[in-house]
């Protein structure tokens, strides 16, 4: 299981940093697990690993096994909770060189997380000839971003394959009932996958949003089930020694005593995508009402040569939280060279981890030194257990730290304010006022 390892936060936090929040943490887990704290609708996720539904899980391996028998590749129309929990375990499980690895699976790309003419036009050149099949998967149905380019693959299918070999290759992953992609999927007879209505974007990573692409991937979803579930179980016991209640409460205490960003490191760059899902994650969970750590991540040992000297001596505002994978997949020993003009003998025939490790030891002490706490996530293998396990960790640790925070950690209001200026300024019917008002703003 996940372990915490706070001996490098210890001097940062006072003595009951920990027991003064027992029993806010104790109504948070309360809150949690019976789902009528704020938010508490959208807590669906809590036991998602125990009860899943198990014909739709079914189902989506049956989709998987399909895309990668009659597709080179899949497009994945999605963004924010709709695509950062795929891409994660995709690059933290099988490589952020996936697509260019040699492999029995299709390529993925992401579409539809942004609005870049250029890297839309970059996609289609890279699927218009290959065989390809469309997962689009939005919640409400109605996101712009999402919406925009799956009009784009739709028609680009449909010119390739005529319409009925099209609606083969569509999955529409989203809510059960209601939206425009629920009526365009029911209309057309895609396959659909269900968004349930009890867990938010940000939390449907073990659902189909997430499990199909990820199946696609040739990952195994039986073992990462399995891994969340064994977090689920370990996490709901309540106590002070609980991981994700230690998490939750020194990332409180540090935010209390005057830290305002957490930094999540890792040191693999098949995280990078875990870390950005971390931060949507935290990020919407948290930020509102004028509270909450502002969640950035870095990648070490690289990121020390560009944000190290900011890290180690500029404003004295944060806090980090390291990933740490205790064991790699390989290993590779440094080779010897007779010569030794780069005087690097001493570390010949060592394994290039010892070295990684060293320069995480190192770190941490000079971060400390330099007044950035240290908090230690240490996690088995990059393996599906362990990451079924992670993504576990960081949901349930988000739920309780936004009931320290008192916010509920399952809206996110403030998203919807550049929506609105956005579709004003398209001329979205019935926006005409507030078009009028922001084009007079912008103009001076
Ligand atoms: O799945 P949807 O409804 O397209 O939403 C995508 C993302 O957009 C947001 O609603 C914010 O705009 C996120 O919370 C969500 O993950």
């Amino acid at each position: 299981m996940i372990q915490l390892d706070l001996n490098n936060a210890a001097s940062f936090l006072s003595q009951d940093w920990l027991t003064s929040r027992q029993d806010r943490l104790e109504k948070a887990r309360v809150m949690l697990e019976e789902g009528n704290g704020p938010g508490g609708d959208f807590t669906g996720w809590v036991h998602l690993p125990r009860d899943y539904d198990k014909v739709e899980f079914a189902r989506i391996q049956k989709a998987a096994d399909k895309i990668c028998t009659d597709s080179q590749a899949l497009v994945v129309v999605g963004i924010g909770g709709s695509y950062l929990g795929a891409r994660a375990v995709v690059e933290l499980l099988r490589s952020p060189n996936y697509n260019l690895k040699k492999k029995d699976t299709p390529d993925i790309y992401f579409v539809g997380n942004g609005l870049s003419t250029d890297a839309l036009i970059e996609t289609i050149e890279l699927v218009k000839d290959r065989d390809f099949s469309v997962n689009v998967i939005s919640k409400s149905g109605t996101t712009t971003e999402p919406a925009v380019a799956f009009r784009i693959f739709k028609s680009l299918l449909e010119e390739k394959y005529g319409k009925e070999e099209a609606r083969r290759r569509i999955y529409a992953t989203t809510d059960a009932h209601k939206g425009a992609l629920k009526g365009l999927a029911d209309k057309e007879g895609y396959e659909e996958f269900v968004v349930p209505d009890a867990i938010g974007g940000r939390f449907s990573v073990l659902t189909a949003v997430g499990l199909l692409p990820i199946a696609v991937a040739g990952i195994d979803l039986n073992a990462l089930m399995g891994g969340a579930a064994e977090a689920m179980e370990a996490l709901a016991v309540p106590g002070l020694d609980n991981p994700a209640w230690q998490y939750a409460a020194a990332r409180h205490a540090l935010y209390e005593s005057g830290k305002s960003t957490e930094l999540l490191v890792g040191y693999e760059p098949s995280f990078r995508f875990f870390a950005e899902w971390w931060k949507q994650l935290y990020g919407e969970s948290e930020g509102k009402e004028g509270k909450g750590l502002f969640p950035a991540s870095v990648e070490f040992t690289a990121d020390l040569h560009s944000m190290g000297q900011y890290i180690q001596q500029g404003q004295r505002i944060m806090f980090e939280s390291v990933v740490s994978f205790q064991n790699s997949l390989g290993s590779y020993t440094i080779p010897n060279d007779p010569e030794n003009v780069d005087g690097l003998n001493f570390l010949s025939g060592k394994p290039l981890s010892f070295v990684a490790e060293q320069a995480m030891r190192g770190t941490i002490l000079a971060h400390m030194d330099g007044g950035v706490p240290n908090i230690i996530i240490k996690a088995d293998r990059r393996d599906e257990r362990t990451v079924g396990q992670l993504i576990y960790f960081f949901e349930y640790a988000c739920g309780l730290s936004g009931y320290l925070l008192e916010v509920n950690p399952f809206d996110q209001p403030g998203v919807e304010a550049y929506k609105k200026n956005m579709y004003a300024l398209l001329g979205k019917p019935g926006f005409e006022e507030q078009k009028a008002a922001l084009e007079a703003r912008l103009n001076g």
